[in-house]
């Protein structure tokens, strides 16, 4: 039983939701610590002393090339082994919107962990702009995600501009999916705006067959007290807020390794 559960935020150029997500996760009862993500390249910091990785939102080298892209190389070309290895021994990752994005073009998801998997990806939104606000989300009932138990529907907040999924025929049947966007009767949808981006199959966020790395495009970092939703007041929402059940979820699982 691990008592002091360590979380690295990996942090690059153009990262914003970082202190956000640490936040999210002291507020679980982990240990967050932001991480360069050249602090990892130059081995200064380890993943090996860490047993969580988590990817935060933003705009890493500012969505050049696609975003996430370039922060996928340098994850895919400078320190895929020690990810690799990080997933094997059965610790866990959560990426956040900017964070799926990166592990999707990594090819850690949908995982297993393969550099030269081109056959999903994350991009534009069908709408052809940036999408900002809450959605609802309802999950896979047969989904088998640490990150998710307890959790059948939630709301979030999203905000990007490249959140369709896309995978190729061949690949669907591997997909795992643990969130689909819904409708206001919390029925999974394909229709805009309750739908923001035109996923496939209406996925918002995926696991891997470990069920332990997990990944998604809304931000629950940023539902983790009941104040932040729109309409806390008028609807009088209980605290805390829904988003914080992922990460008590994720540090009660990284104890138990
Ligand atoms: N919130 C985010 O992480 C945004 C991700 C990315 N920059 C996009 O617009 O799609």
């Amino acid at each position: 039983m691990v008592k002091n559960v360590r979380v690295m935020v990996l942090r690059a150029p153009g990262t914003n939701a970082d202190r956000e997500l640490a936040f999210a996760f002291e507020l679980a009862g982990g240990t967050a610590r932001l991480t360069h993500i050249n602090e990892l390249i130059s081995g200064s910091q380890k993943l090996a002393d860490y047993h969580i990785l988590a990817l935060p939102g933003g705009f890493s080298y500012g969505d050049d090339l696609g975003a996430g892209k370039v922060q996928a190389n340098e994850m895919r070309l400078r320190i895929f082994d020690d990810l690799k290895t990080f997933v094997e021994r059965g610790s866990l990752i959560l990426g956040v919107c900017n964070g799926f994005q990166a592990l999707i073009k990594t090819g850690i998801l949908p995982g297993p962990p393969d550099p030269k998997l081109p056959h999903v990806t994350l991009t534009n939104n069908d709408s052809g702009k940036f999408e900002c606000r809450w959605i609802k989300l309802v999950s896979e009932p047969t989904a088998s995600c640490v990150w998710t138990n307890n959790i059948d529907r939630m709301e979030a907040p999203i905000a990007h501009g490249e959140g369709k999924l896309i995978a190729a025929p061949e690949m669907l049947s591997r997909l795992r999916p643990v969130f689909y966007y819904a409708n206001s009767k919390w029925q999974p949808t394909s229709t805009y705006p309750s739908n923001p981006n035109g996923s496939v199959n209406n996925i918002a966020g995926l696991t891997d067959d470990t069920g332990r790395v997990f990944a998604l495009m809304p931000h629950p970092e940023r539902f983790v007290r009941a104040s932040q939703h729109p309409q806390w007041t008028r609807r009088d929402i209980d605290e805390p807020g829904q988003g914080l059940q992922i990460f008590r979820n994720g540090i009660a699982a990284a104890r138990d390794f």
